[in-house]
């Protein structure tokens, strides 16, 4: 059933800045619940000065707060509604408007503590006002009990962490439904839109583009989703988006946002019916939670008095957005003034598309409204004039300095509130099967996760555990919830269906662990006879798939390691192959000296031999002169031989004339004959013999006498 149901417009007034209590500003306007109007003497200031003629106009909201509220008042008061009506399929956008400094970005996210210091001061960075998720301390995480977990939350929170522990209150303790929920992040900076929390928790320097489908309207494409058990897991999220997005400083603000953001909660719900009808089952709520900061509507000439700027010398002023994710947007004054630009024109068009929908609740006609002048209105589309609970605040800066922007805020403001969303809840009568389908594309969102953190390297052992716990925690749910809900007589008729719906989730672990996992369909139903025991089951079964994983990668790791290992010892082997091969080299090249050296001389003698060769032979040696030689030769020996002859003879005659008989010995001394003959022959014949010798010798000298001395 849908209803009508206006966008709900508050107002809000910061308190006075250091600056503005210096330069002694005041705070103009009259705060009433439901109005605002210039105070008494402040009207009369402007009557006097014929600026205003009349009574001063009164603007009217649902609720207007001074600027001693508190943000939990503003949550309470205008917030809490839309967040809670989210649990039961209502679309809800809240969000915040009004000029730059105003006090957008405290309220949604909160602040450290306010800045009351004057602009125009140096900055003490210490005392600045930061959105409290860029300064937050570390999150111990504790996923498991959230309420338990030591935030660092910021000492003003905002209305998003309000709404945040207000729904995980209530999810958490909830036993009539289950919950589950994801969350995206994105920025729209310079009419480009930015995932500020991408599929691995990082930014993305990737422009998305926003899609229309004829049934979900407007959506960003490949806008990353992370499903989320606890809001330090939400917390997290919003602290990294945080720092991915643009901040400057300007002149009305140390920290202004240079760009939109959309923070968005998909908020699913089931709750299983005690019905035997297998048609309708359970009921399945859907709805989208946008908790949208604008950046504020800036005055050309305020930018031009911020401090410290620097004019570049070429001053293109980029169009995409800074490389560096976490830069803030630099502050020279063709940027600032190039963001300004971009922001007073989203803005110009929301409220365009705000002034058509209250023009046409007036005129009940089919108007066109147009939103696709601008990613914002395109992608607030249902927000405005759609299905949704809208609440918008609209910030203001109380001062006179600041009276004609804070009245284009009152008149946005009061344009708004006109407005009628036809709002309906999301909610739909299931079949089991759809519930499982949902938990099954919840699980396999989850896997995919652990998978990529898993091949990025960036898994730890404690992250992998605490999804893991998801992981079965969601599997244990979905059994309770369609196992308590049954009864008992048609336990088994439920219980096969379960069996069969689930058994697609089965497959997909069978296909991790291998077919050896065989689940028999009489065993299936013994199963199911115990509550819980599938949950058991398949935890063990994802406790061991898992252990298997960790020990895979553990054998990859050592794998890993006696690679580099074996690299290494590969690297020191190689360094001495290179040295014995640098000595052989060396050897070689000694030898090869060598051999030349051999092979030169070889070569030498060579030619020494064939100069030889080529002489006159030796066989051409005239015959009479080798004659002459061998004759010489001969006479030589045989002088010698008789020399000693002589010699020896002197001393035979002196021995024989001692013994007379032993003259044999002496010719043996005198080495002529063999001492065997000497025995054999007489001495006579041998004297004879030897005598003819000599004699023969003797024919051929001429010159030697051989005349035996007595
Ligand atoms: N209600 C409040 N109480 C105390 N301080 C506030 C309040 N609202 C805003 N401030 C302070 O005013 C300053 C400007 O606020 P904030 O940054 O939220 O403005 P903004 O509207 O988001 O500006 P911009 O559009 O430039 O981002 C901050 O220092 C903030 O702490």
């Amino acid at each position: 059933m849908s209803r009508n149901e206006n966008i709900h417009v508050s107002l809000r007034f910061r308190p006075l800045n250091m600056r503005e209590i210096d330069e002694n500003e005041n705070n103009i306007w009259q705060v009433n619940k439901n109005s605002v109007v210039l105070k008494q003497e402040w009207a009369q200031v402007f009557q006097e000065s014929k600026k205003l003629t009349g009574a001063p106009k009164c603007y009217n909201y649902n609720y207007c707060f001074t600027s001693k509220d508190s943000n939990l008042l503003v949550y309470e008061t205008v917030a809490k509604r839309v967040v809670r009506a989210s649990l039961d399929g209502y679309n809800g956008t809240i969000f915040a408007y009004g000029q730059t400094g105003s006090g957008k970005t405290y309220t949604m996210m909160g602040s450290e503590g306010a800045d009351h210091e004057p602009i125009s001061k140096p900055i003490r960075k210490e005392r600045r006002s930061v959105s409290p998720f860029r300064q937050m301390k570390p999150i111990v995480k504790d996923m498991a009990s959230p309420r338990q977990s030591k935030l660092e939350l910021p000492k003003e929170k905002g209305i998003i962490i309000f709404a945040l522990e207000d729904l995980f209150e209530t999810v958490s303790v909830s036993n009539e439904k289950t919950y589950y929920l994801t969350c995206s992040y994105l920025e729209i900076y310079n009419e480009q839109v930015y995932d500020l929390i991408s599929e691995t928790g990082g930014f993305k320097n990737e422009v998305l583009s926003v899609n229309e489908d004829p049934a979900r309207g407007f959506y960003v494409k490949g806008l990353s989703e992370h499903v989320v058990g606890s809001i330090v897991e939400v917390l997290t999220f919003i602290e990294k988006g945080e720092a991915n997005r643009k901040y400057a400083v300007t002149s009305m603000n140390h920290n202004s946002s240079r760009s939109h953001t959309i923070f968005r909660l998909n908020v699913t719900s089931v709750r299983v019916l005690d019905t035997q009808d297998e048609e309708e089952s359970s009921i399945t709520t859907e709805s989208v939670l946008n908790f949208v900061d604008l950046a504020g509507s800036e005055r050309v000439s305020n930018l031009q008095d911020t401090p410290m700027l620097s004019k570049p010398p070429s001053s293109k002023p980029p169009e995409g957005r800074p490389r560096s994710s976490r830069m803030k947007s630099s502050n020279n004054l063709d940027t600032l003034l190039n963001e300004g630009k971009h922001i007073n024109t989203s803005l110009f068009y929301l409220c365009q598309v705000i002034n058509r929908l209250s023009e046409k609740n007036t005129a009940k006609n089919d108007m066109h409204i147009p939103y696709r002048n601008s990613n914002l209105t395109k992608i607030l589309r249902s927000s405005l004039g759609g299905n949704s609970l809208t609440c918008i605040i609209c910030t203001g800066t109380p001062t006179l300095a600041q009276f004609e922007m804070t009245l284009s805020t009152l008149r946005f403001g009061g344009t708004a509130r006109t407005i009628t969303n036809r709002v309906e809840a999301n909610i739909r009568n299931n079949k089991n099967a759809e519930i499982l389908q949902a938990y099954q594309r919840d699980i396999d969102v989850l896997r995919q996760q652990i998978q990529l953190a898993q091949d990025n390297g960036k898994l730890k052992a404690e992250e992998m555990e605490t999804m893991q716990k998801q992981l079965e925690e969601r599997i244990l749910k979905l059994t309770h919830m369609i196992l308590n809900k049954t009864s008992k007589e048609h336990s088994k008729k439920v219980y096969e269906n379960v069996w069969s719906i689930t058994s697609g989730i089965l497959n997909i672990d069978k296909r991790l662990i291998g077919e050896s996992k065989d689940f028999k369909v009489e065993e299936k139903i013994v199963k199911f006879d115990s509550k819980g025991v599938l949950a058991i089951e398949r935890m063990k079964m994802m406790n061991a798939i898992f252990k298997e994983k960790d020990k895979n990668i553990q054998n990859l790791m050592e794998s890993k390691q006696f690679l580099i290992d074996s690299k290494v010892n590969l690297k020191n082997e190689l360094k001495k192959a290179i040295e014995l091969s640098r000595q052989i080299s060396d050897k070689a090249q000694k030898y090869k000296q060598k051999f030349d050296k051999e092979k030169a001389f070889r070569k030498y003698l060579d030619m020494k031999l064939k100069i030889l060769e080529n002489q006159e032979g030796v066989e051409k040696f005239p015959l009479c002169k080798i004659e002459a030689l061998e004759k010489f030769y001969l006479q030589a020996i045989d002088t010698v031989k008789e020399l000693q002859v002589r010699l020896n003879y002197k001393q035979i005659q002196e021995i024989s004339n001692d013994s007379g008989k032993s003259y044999h010995k002496m010719w043996a001394m005198m080495g002529i004959e063999p001492i065997e003959r000497l025995e054999e022959s007489s001495s006579e014949e041998f004297i004879q013999t030897d005598a003819s010798f000599y004699a023969a010798r003797r024919n051929h000298e001429d010159t030697i006498d051989l005349s035996i001395d007595a």
